[in-house]
């Protein structure tokens, strides 16, 4: 493990302990960035990606009221997808050292917002009845503009008091707990590239009631 890596991995730790999430608009070296945002429109043009649901929902027209991405879950069989499943295993033990979280493993999946799509306000997981519990969300778009719309709108626990606003803009990170930060994605002018992921606790008593996407 690199000393950056180390020092990462404390500043999410602290930042997770203290307000209970994680942002930063710094590129990381080690994440494959360019080569994650090749693939994820090479997916896009070949068609690869399909229309997300929400929980065990298949009420499709319920669906595009809340959320209009299209997604595909990444997998070790491409280089750049397996760097980026990597580098978050790298950081699920990182955290585990230090919070002992017990976090059993990640999934994740790229994301694209067509223009005009977006993502009501929602938790990811509901307390006690999950085993998602840490939530990141990595952004592939250069150049991203404020007029630009897309922005992830992170509040309180209440739902009621903005606490972040973030531009979805190439190499930005966040991380948050799952079942205490509701957040929505506001429409987009222009295509949204991103990759959203959750570390999981091995619960498998509650297991049925993640979203399967
Ligand atoms: O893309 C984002 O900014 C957040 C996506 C999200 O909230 C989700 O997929 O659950
Ligand atoms: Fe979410």
């Amino acid at each position: 493990m690199s000393d950056t890596c180390s020092a990462l991995y404390d500043t999410i730790a602290d930042a997770l302990v203290d307000q209970g999430y994680y942002f930063t608009s710094t590129a990381q070296p080690d994440l494959p960035t360019a080569a994650l945002q090749q693939r994820i429109q090479q997916l896009d043009a070949e068609d690869a990606m399909h229309r997300a649901g929400i929980g065990r929902d298949q009420d499709h027209q319920l669906n595009s009221n809340i959320r209009r991405d299209k997604i595909r879950w990444l997998r070790h069989s491409n280089a750049a997808e397996a760097a980026y499943l990597d580098w978050m295993d790298g950081l699920r033990q990182g955290i585990n050292r230090r919070l002992f979280m017990g976090l059993f493993d990640y999934e994740c999946h790229f994301a694209h917002y067509p223009v005009g799509a977006f993502y009501k306000q929602h938790l990811d997981a509901f307390k006690g009845r999950t085993n998602r519990v840490l939530t990141t969300v990595f952004y592939l778009n250069d150049h991203w503009q404020k007029d630009q719309g897309g922005e992830l709108l992170l509040y309180n626990d209440e739902g009621d008091h903005l606490l972040e606003q973030v531009l979805p803009e190439t190499g930005t990170l966040l991380v948050f707990l799952s079942d205490r930060f509701p957040h929505e994605v506001l429409p987009t002018q222009r295509d949204r590239y991103s990759i959203a992921g959750w570390f999981r606790v091995n619960n498998s008593l509650n297991a049925q009631i993640d979203p399967p996407t």
